[in-house]
């Protein structure tokens, strides 16, 4: 999977160069790219916002700098993936998804946003999601970029070492991840809850998903049906 992502702090994504998603680029698995916005400006301030039509506080994101970098980039295979606070709310069905795809593209702004028209100019040609990873606005889409590069990376086929690892995870059935224990049985006096160290996963695969079901019910009760 080839993964771009423009910005104007390209360097923020270098920390992509760690752990399982490091591993991955230098494998070949997954290929991310990180552009700097204002390579793709022309002026000596190399400017890339402006004050917004109709008034109001803060600057918006001028839509040629970003034309121009995702006319670069943008291809017929592409989902342009703009993060925003009034995107649809990412999720782990959205993940699995995109792992799916074999190129995304992530636009993330600044200040109060991106222009408008790029978003509408780039969804008449092609695929675009408005994406949210929660309902609190921060200072630009980096960190939203920065946590959907990694959910949907880690799903990509070669990225994760043992694929069974990501079956019984919090979200990925449904329901929010049992428990886990390990050395040593007892910890400043708490024990492992003794099923576990029973040898019967019967008994054992019962008592998580039973886990599970009662911490949904507790923390997400959203999440269970109706
Ligand atoms: N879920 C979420 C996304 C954002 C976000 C995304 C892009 C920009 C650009 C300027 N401020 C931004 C905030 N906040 N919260």
């Amino acid at each position: 999977m080839r993964i771009d992502i423009v910005t104007i702090f390209p360097t923020f994504f270098d920390v992509l160069g760690l752990s399982l998603i490091g591993k991955a680029r230098e494998s070949g698995v997954l290929d991310i790219r990180a552009h700097d916005l204002r390579d793709f400006t022309h002026d000596r301030h190399r400017t890339v916002d402006d004050t917004p039509y109709g008034g109001g506080a803060g600057m918006v994101m001028k839509p040629e700098p970003w034309g121009e970098a995702l006319d670069s980039l943008v291809g017929d295979e592409t989902v342009l993936i703009v993060t925003s606070p009034a995107g649809e709310p990412f999720t782990q069905t959205i993940a699995r998804e995109l792992a799916n795809e074999s190129h995304l593209v992530f636009a993330c702004g600044r200040y109060e946003g991106i222009d408008q028209r790029v978003v509408d100019h780039y969804a008449e040609r092609g695929r675009v999601r408005l994406l949210s990873i929660g309902d609190y606005v921060l200072n630009g889409g980096e960190v939203a970029a920065m946590a959907i590069v990694e959910a949907v990376g880690r799903l990509v086929p070669g990225v994760v070492g043992n694929p069974a690892s990501l079956v019984e995870e919090s979200h990925e059935d449904g329901l929010l991840e049992y428990p886990s224990y390990t050395k040593p049985s007892e910890w400043r006096g708490l024990t492992v809850p003794p099923v576990l160290l029973s040898g019967n996963h019967g008994l054992i695969a019962s008592w998580r998903h039973d886990q599970q079901v009662e911490r949904t019910r507790r923390v997400r009760p959203d999440l269970l049906p109706d």
